[in-house]
């Protein structure tokens, strides 16, 4: 399947910046790079992260692509520079270094004992590398900042052409009691970003805060589960007619995508499976202005495709890998029984992974927005997605 909107990233945890392309995006999108650093801001918040958010900075620029708030057509360009970079320059420099200060490096910080939980161990094998440093650098999800650069975009233009947000809530933290309730609203979103969790209820945030504390006291790690939320979508985007272009699979081979995430639910996802059919579907009725389903436990997709509910998607996050308590692990130089490596890690970080996960919702749903109504400007595009609107009839037959 040729897709008409593709994004990529560039860079490691500790080199100079990361970078992103955004290719296939129409001309027109209102975007600044206010709006991006905001986003970044965003990514960088909830409690329980680490020493590292605290001392640095996303430096936003925007290569190319962007023309006076607005983009051209052409690939957009962004880079997101590490503030920390001059400290790393010697051991993350793109040139040959004296072989002299190398060999120095790798006798003070020898990266010889895998971290369980990482890409370490399978990445130094793979690769042939002696020291995981070249497999954490790029494993990391400080790349996570490099998509949401790009995933601004990406809810601009879902903004403009179908006036969507794309939003997202954090659902339990560790062994916390699961969020259960009303979906969040758009005019929810402040009040989510405003608590330290993310969460939409106080009551919900006050667990997730002591299980976060609990485990830092511990010198343990957590993981948990976020749900993103979207009101408005048209319906038919995505299809049924190839595994490969079915919306639920796109979103979760993309919520998957991000670190630490291993398990994606559609609508009510792993509950449906303990449902019988009476109970696990929405029931469809004539309503005075088009159909009406009085529950959504699909989560707004059946066969692939959107159909009008709204999309609710929960992705779960396993615990920090860099667990403060040392994990047992073997010295790959000797063959030792050894423990892994600790210097600093987050303790948990959900809430900034809701935020990732947002931004990819947002890019495969721009991508599934330019496959069906294609366009080359907000304009153009908007004005099909108008048509289409109007002449999709949702009414039954009377
Ligand atoms: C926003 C975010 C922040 C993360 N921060 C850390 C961290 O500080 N320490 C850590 O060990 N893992 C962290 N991770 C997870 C690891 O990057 C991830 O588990 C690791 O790369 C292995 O990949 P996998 O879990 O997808 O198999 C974070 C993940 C996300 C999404
Ligand atoms: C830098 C970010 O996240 C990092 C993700 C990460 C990991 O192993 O994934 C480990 C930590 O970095 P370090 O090992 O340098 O302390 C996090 O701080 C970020 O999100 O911007």
């Amino acid at each position: 399947m040729g897709l008409v909107l593709r994004w990529i990233t560039a860079g490691e945890s500790h080199g100079p910046a990361l970078v992103s392309v955004l290719e296939g995006m129409v001309a027109g999108v209102e975007v600044t790079s206010e709006d991006i650093a905001a986003q970044l801001a965003r990514r960088r918040l909830g409690y329980g992260r680490g020493a590292r958010m605290k001392f640095e900075a996303d430096q936003v620029t925007v290569i190319g692509g962007v023309r006076h708030g607005r983009t051209l057509g052409g690939p957009v360009a962004i880079e997101v520079g590490n503030t920390e970079w001059p400290k790393w320059e010697q051991v993350m420099s793109a040139d040959p270094v004296d072989p002299d200060v190398l060999a120095d490096l790798a006798r003070n910080a020898p990266l010889t004992r895998p971290r369980p939980g990482h890409a370490d161990y399978s990445g130094m094998l793979k690769y042939g590398f002696d020291d995981a440093r070249p497999v954490l650098e790029r494993a990391s999800a400080r790349e996570t900042a490099a998509r949401v650069a790009v995933g601004t975009v990406a809810r601009g233009f879902l903004r403009q052409v179908l006036g969507v947000e794309v939003l997202s809530h954090v659902v339990s933290i560790g062994a916390s009691e699961p969020y259960v309730g009303p979906e969040p609203q758009p005019g929810d979103l402040d009040a989510i970003d405003a608590s330290p969790v993310r969460a939409l209820n106080s009551e919900t945030e006050q667990a997730m805060i002591a299980e976060i504390e609990a485990a830092k006291r511990d010198g343990d790690t957590l993981g948990g589960v976020v749900e993103v939320v979207v009101h408005g979508l048209p319906v038919g985007l995505g299809s049924f007619v190839t595994g490969d272009s079915k919306l639920d699979a796109r979103l979760a081979a993309a919520l998957m995508g991000i670190q630490a995430i291993k398990g994606v639910e559609v609508g009510d996802g792993f509950e449906t499976a303990r449902r019988r059919g009476s109970a696990a579907h929405d029931e469809i009725a004539p309503g005075d202005d088009g159909i009406v389903r009085s529950t959504n436990r699909a989560g707004g997709l059946e066969g692939g495709m959107t159909n009008g509910a709204p999309l609710r998607v929960r992705a779960a996050m396993k615990p920090i890998s860099t667990v403060p308590r040392a994990l047992s692990t073997v010295d790959m130089s000797t063959g030792e029984q050894a423990v892994a490596i600790h210097q600093r890690s987050d303790v948990c970080a959900v809430p900034a992974a809701g935020v990732v996960a947002e931004t990819m919702v947002a890019l495969v749903l721009a991508q599934a927005t330019l496959e069906k109504f294609g366009g080359d400007s907000v304009a153009e595009t908007a004005g099909n997605v108008r048509r289409y609107v109007e002449n999709v009839s949702q009414r039954p037959p009377r």
